[in-house]
Formats: C-alpha cells, sequence, structure tokens
C-alpha cells in the first residue's frame, strides 16, 4: 500500500477512498497539487462537479455541519456563506497588506475548494477587510533569500491559486476596496467582474517591471483577455498602477462605485449572473478561458524552473531588497 497525499483528508472528494493521484509513491511524478486533494487535477473543475443549480441554491449536502457552511474562517480569510442566495465571501484580512505568503494562498485555495465542494454555493465575492488595502500582492519576503525549494513550493502555490480562481464554476466577483498591486490585481482579473472603491488613491496594476521582474505568461494572458493587447503591453511595460478612475477607463475594473455602496452593488451584479442557466454559463467560460489555462497547467513544472532560476539570480534578488529597503523607508 502507498501513502497517501499529507493533503489528503476528508476534504478531498474521494475521502475515504483515496483515488489514483491521491496515492504518493506509485509513480515517479510528483503529486500535482500540494495543498489541495491531490484526486481534484489542477485546473478547470469538472463541470460534472458543480450542480445544475439554476435559479435556486441547492440543497446542503448531507452529512456537513450547517454552522461550518455559514462561516469559516482559519486565520487569514474570513468566509461568509449565505446559503438562501447561494452567495459566499471571502474577506481577506491579514494585516497589514494582505500580502499573499505560501500560508495565505494555502489557506485560500482551502477556502475557495470548501466552497466549491458546497452544494449551496453558487457564487463568491473577494474582497478585504484590511482598510484601503485589497491585497498588496505576492509576498515579497518569500521570494528573497530563501531556497530553491520553498520558491518551487512557493511558486506552486501561486500557481495553483490562479488556477482555482481562473477556473472556477462558480460567478466569481471582485470587490475592490483598496490598492491591488501585481499579485493582488491578478486574483481581480481571474474573476469574472471588478467593482472597485472610486477613489483616485486606491490603484491597480501589474507593476512587477517596477520591481526589476517579469510578469509571467499566465499573468500576462489574464491581463490581455480582460483589457486587450495594446493597453496591457503599454501597462505591462510600463508597470503602471492605475487609479481606480484611470483604470474604469481601460478597462481593468467594469465599475466604480462609493465604498460604502461597494458590497451592496456586488450582491446586485452577482444576483444578475446567478440568474444565468448554471450549465450555459460554465461552459461559456470554460470555453473563453480554457486556452490559457491549458497553457500553464500543461507547463507548469517548467514555469517554477523559470521562476527558480529567475527569482535565485543575484541581480533580481538585490532587485527585490532594494524595493524592500524602500517600502521599509516609505512606512516607517
Ligand atoms: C523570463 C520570465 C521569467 C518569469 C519569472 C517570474 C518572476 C516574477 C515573479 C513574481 C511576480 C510578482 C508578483 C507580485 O505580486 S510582487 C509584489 C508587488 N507588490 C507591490 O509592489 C506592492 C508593494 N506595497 C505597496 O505598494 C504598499 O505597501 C501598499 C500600497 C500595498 C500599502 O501601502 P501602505 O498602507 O502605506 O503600507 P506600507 O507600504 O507601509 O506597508 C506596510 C508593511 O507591509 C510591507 N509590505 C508591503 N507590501 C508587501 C509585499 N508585497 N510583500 C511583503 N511585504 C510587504 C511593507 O514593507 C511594510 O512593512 P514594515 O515596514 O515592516 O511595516
Amino acid at each position: 500500500m502507498f501513502p497517501v497525499s499529507p493533503n489528503y483528508g476528508s476534504g478531498c472528494p474521494c475521502f475515504p477512498t483515496p483515488c489514483a493521484q491521491a496515492v504518493l509513491g506509485s509513480t515517479s511524478t510528483p503529486v500535482p497539487c500540494p495543498a489541495l486533494p491531490a484526486c481534484v487535477p489542477p485546473g478547470v473543475l469538472p463541470l460534472s462537479r458543480r450542480p445544475p443549480a439554476w435559479g435556486r441554491a441547492a440543497r446542503q449536502p448531507p452529512g456537513l455541519p450547517l454552522a461550518l457552511a455559514r462561516a469559516f474562517s482559519n486565520n487569514k480569510i474570513l468566509v461568509e456563506l449565505d446559503e438562501s442566495s447561494g452567495v459566499a465571501t471571502m474577506k481577506f484580512k491579514s494585516p497589514p497588506v494582505n500580502s499573499l505568503s505560501l500560508d495565505f494562498l494555502t489557506e485560500f485555495c482551502i477556502s475557495l475548494e470548501k466552497l466549491e465542494n458546497n452544494r449551496a454555493c453558487r457564487g463568491v465575492i473577494l474582497t478585504s477587510a484590511i482598510p484601503k488595502i485589497f491585497s498588496s500582492g505576492l509576498d515579497i519576503t518569500e521570494m528573497c533569500g530563501k531556497s530553491t525549494e520553498h520558491y518551487a513550493e512557493f511558486w506552486r502555490a501561486v500557481q495553483e491559486m490562479w488556477l482555482r480562481v481562473y477556473g472556477c464554476n462558480m460567478v466569481m466577483i471582485a470587490a475592490v476596496n483598496g490598492s491591488s498591486p501585481a499579485g493582488g490585481c491578478l486574483i481581480a482579473l481571474s474573476c469574472d467582474y471588478r467593482i472597485m472603491v472610486d477613489n483616485p488613491k486606491f490603484s491597480i496594476g501589474l507593476n512587477e517591471t517596477q520591481l526589476g521582474i517579469v510578469a509571467p505568461f499566465w499573468f500576462k494572458d489574464t491581463f490581455v483577455n480582460v483589457v486587450g493587447q495594446r493597453i496591457a503591453e503599454r501597462s505591462l511595460q510600463l508597470g503602471a498602477l492605475h487609479p481606480a478612475p484611470e483604470a474604469l477607463k481601460l478597462g481593468v475594473v467594469d465599475e466604480l462605485v462609493p465604498e460604502e455602496k461597494l458590497q451592496e452593488r456586488a450582491a446586485a451584479v452577482m444576483a444578475q449572473w446567478l440568474a444565468l442557466p448554471d450549465h450555459a454559463r460554465q461552459i461559456t467560460k470554460s470555453m473563453m478561458r480554457k486556452t490559457v489555462l491549458d497553457r500553464l497547467i500543461s507547463h507548469r513544472e517548467e514555469d517554477i524552473q523559470h521562476f527558480i532560476s529567475f527569482t535565485s539570480k543575484e541581480s533580481i534578488q538585490k532587485s527585490l531588497r532594494m524595493y524592500m529597503e524602500m517600502l521599509r523607508k516609505k512606512s516607517g
């Protein structure tokens, strides 16, 4: 009997009988997903796993404690599910700036996966509990002065987060209530719709070049799919952070609202999207996103190796250290 993945547990759809991918050691191929049930292929969830719940929330699966279905919070993300509407809110609450650390990313993927497995949930609103910040992007300290094993683990978690959000069958809405650079912007871009607070002090964009690093191809693909080639090319090269009104003009976000109306508006937009038959919307979404998802899925290991060799370069380490130093000086 081979051992199972350390992440294998009651959250896995195949629990308590591990499927082939949950079993470690049967081949030399690494288990694809470190944080999530090994039996779920990374990327697009099979459409058959979503309930045919058009028009109303499906019933809670038997055996799941009701309290868990309504709200759960581990540490860095508060998750609330309104069973009557089938809409969950994932609120980032990782001070000071909701940076996407390995712990954050792991918790994010597990939380989203729990919602995916809950038949009562059809849509998710992503927002922040930290004033003025949606997410400050990838945690730069995870990319500085660490081992290659750490870089590999971290990058796999970043990939997993994107595959989960971009490939999610549920309706995903970003309620962007603060600044959202780089990885934070990627989360918003990966949703189906973006509503941002109408405040020019809040900015959003893929600013990697400002740090002396390069947005990976799947960040770029996601951006191009939202704003088009020309805007993406200029914005990416300049590492532009667009203040909210400019982000709206460029199509980086879909609408702006006053801060106090954000959650109400997100709920209203969600209701519009959920009024469509799930299967038709899901197949359409999958059709629109499949090529881009498949590109990373088929080059995942190569992408990790690229990340490791790029990040390990002394010149890149130096740029990241200088950037962190600049942030520290600014803050204190
Ligand atoms: C050939 C192809 C090869 C491909 C290889 C791929 C390589 C590419 C790899 C990765 C892509 C990278 C993606 C990213 O997401 S990188 C992160 C980009 N993020 C940023 O640039 C944001 C930086 N932060 C800010 O601008 C500001 O902090 C703010 C606007 C978010 C908030 O401002 P403010 O409220 O004034 O807070 P402070 O600046 O004072 O910050 C508080 C505290 O938090 C620290 N901090 C901020 N951001 C980060 C972060 N992203 N990671 C880690 N730590 C962060 C900041 O340093 C302060 O710390 P303190 O001084 O100790 O209090």
